[in-house]
């Protein structure tokens, strides 16, 4: 039996998911306010199913285990949880299709100005939470798989972007592509590599982090130039690791950036309290 108050509790209780190219982000809402947050890996397309018609039990073998507690870091919910999802992962957007309280946000229910069509709703969600929670003008800088660039000027209108290949990206692709060179694991890089490397594991490591850095420094000042009180945020999976060199080298800029993992959920939230 569940008691009023739980039940009340539940009732305004609703899910973000962010799917992103290397893994999903929970966040669990009470109505306005976020409650905690969690990455997962991508789920099965089975885990997915059963989640999506309220079952809580999963098969293992012989064995039977709850979802939730696998995957998740809530107490099972009786039925499923209303689910916002904002993806720029296709393919795993409609594994969620058949949940049956789902909402996928798009892009025109971001009230941004001057956005493109393929502009990715991650960006947008970004961008929107961090002008919302911070103020315009503001620059969010989305270190993930890719490592993007993102702008909004006074007036709310998209300013524009860029988009490269992440850290880990730019390791993997040096590994994977050529005929010589090693995966290099970023847990190896402690701290600052030497600049001018004698050896191939450093190198890379040299290459990619002084050149990721010198281009965080450039878009950021460019970027301040323009807009001499505008904001910087940052956040993404790599957004510690970068924040650590760039403060190491160029610390009066580092200290400029706001540093929020949480910023699409802020946005989602505001664009959920207008259409929930
Ligand atoms: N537990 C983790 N799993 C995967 N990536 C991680 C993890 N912790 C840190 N990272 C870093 O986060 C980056 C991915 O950023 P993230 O914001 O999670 O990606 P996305 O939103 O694109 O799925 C990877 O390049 C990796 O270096
Ligand atoms: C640039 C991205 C791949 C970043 O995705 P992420 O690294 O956060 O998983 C994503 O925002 C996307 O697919 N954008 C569409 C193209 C654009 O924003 O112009
Ligand atoms: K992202």
């Amino acid at each position: 039996m569940i008691s009023q108050q739980s039940a009340k509790h539940i009732e305004n209780q609703w899910l973000a998911l962010e799917i992103g190219n290397s893994r999903l982000h929970w966040a669990l809402f009470m109505g306005e306010s976020l409650e905690f947050t969690w990455d997962t890996e991508y789920l099965p397309e089975s885990v997915i199913q059963q989640l999506g018609n309220g079952e809580t039990k999963l098969e293992v073998g012989s064995e039977e285990k709850e979802i939730f507690f696998t995957f998740f870091p809530l107490p099972p919910a009786p039925c499923p949880l209303p689910l916002f999802i904002a993806s720029v992962v296709p393919q795993q957007t409609v594994l969620w299709e058949n949940y049956l309280n789902v909402r996928v946000i798009t892009l025109d229910q971001i009230p941004l100005n001057n956005i493109y069509p393929t502009l990715g709703i991650d960006r947008a969600l970004a961008l929107w939470g961090a002008g919302m929670s911070w103020g315009f003008p503001v620059l969010v800088i989305d270190a993930g798989t890719a490592l993007t660039f993102t702008a909004a000027d006074g007036g709310k209108n998209l300013v524009g972007g860029a988009i490269l290949p992440g850290v880990g990206l730019q390791f993997a692709s040096l590994g994977q592509q050529t005929g010589q060179l090693p995966q290099v694991e970023m847990e190896a890089i402690k701290s600052l590599p030497p600049r001018f490397a004698l050896n191939t594991t450093e190198a890379i490591q040299s290459g990619v982090i002084y050149t990721l850095i010198a281009g965080m420094r450039d878009f950021t000042e460019e970027w301040l130039s323009l807009f001499p009180d505008g904001k910087v945020a940052i956040k993404g999976g790599d957004r510690i690791l970068l924040l650590n060199y760039l403060q190491a080298l160029y610390p009066d800029l580092a200290a400029r950036l706001i540093v929020e993992p949480n910023l699409i959920f802020w946005g989602m939230q505001t664009i959920v309290a207008g259409v929930a």
